[in-house]
């Protein structure tokens, strides 16, 4: 893997997935906390797969606008190096969530057409990293982890003043196309390395970091 394309390989929920994804050369794994996820793992086995991490290799945690205590309870069991927010939270709100758990948090801006644009500006204010998604689909059950992508010529281009991860829809086979359609130099993937809807396979994981290597 090239030093400065990172992978973050999201929705691990079984002791494999992190042998398999830090084989495949990922840089983050992501731990989905959003109830109604196929993906979704309950802290105390995300705590054992946390464990099982080596250093380097950054933990995640996911989720939709979680309260203090949700986080609080989380952040009490699973040891993260990152939180990623992927709800409706608001730079308020981003800037309190960093400031109570000193942890840096990556906040998700959906994006489908250029108004959602200026959105990304006001969160690069407060957070650490951005985390560049498609909207869902209407009548979608969750805000993320749906297989969609946007038009990648939206963000063409664009650079904002901390590091932001491409995400939506990214399989093997488009996520060459990604890369140089946006210049992503981080990735995010959920679906696209899976057989079924939550279960990671990998065979998959190794296939998409080996098309970004090669982008
Ligand atoms: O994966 C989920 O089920 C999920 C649920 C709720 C919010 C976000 C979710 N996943 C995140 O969505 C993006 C894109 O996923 P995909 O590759 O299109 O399946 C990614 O950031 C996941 O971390």
């Amino acid at each position: 893997m090239p030093e400065d394309i990172r992978i973050k390989m999201c929705g691990l929920t079984r002791p494999n997935d992190i042998a398999d994804a830090v084989r495949a050369g990922a840089g983050y794994v992501g731990f989905n906390f959003f109830a109604r996820s196929p993906r979704y793992i309950a802290p105390e086995i995300a705590r054992a797969l946390a464990l099982e991490t080596p250093e380097g290799v950054a933990k995640v945690s996911l989720t939709v606008d979680a309260d203090d205590a949700a986080l609080d309870a989380l952040t009490a069991v699973v040891p993260l190096d990152m939180l990623q927010l992927h709800g409706s939270e608001s730079p308020e709100r981003v800037a309190a969530i960093k400031a109570r758990y000193g942890l840096p948090v990556m906040k998700v801006i959906g994006i489908s057409d250029t108004a959602d644009l200026a959105l990304i500006d006001a969160y690069a204010l407060v957070a650490d990293q951005l985390l560049v998604d498609a909207k869902p689909p209407k009548g979608a059950d969750r805000p993320g982890g749906n297989a969609t992508a946007f038009d990648w010529g939206l963000i063409a281009g664009r650079r904002w003043s901390v590091p932001w991860m491409l995400a939506g829809g990214l399989t093997p086979a488009n996520v060459a196309e990604a890369i140089r359609a946006t210049g992503a130099r981080q990735l995010d993937v959920a679906s696209g390395i899976e057989s079924a809807p939550g279960v990671k396979d990998a065979a998959l994981m190794q296939e998409f970091a080996g098309a970004a290597r090669g982008a």
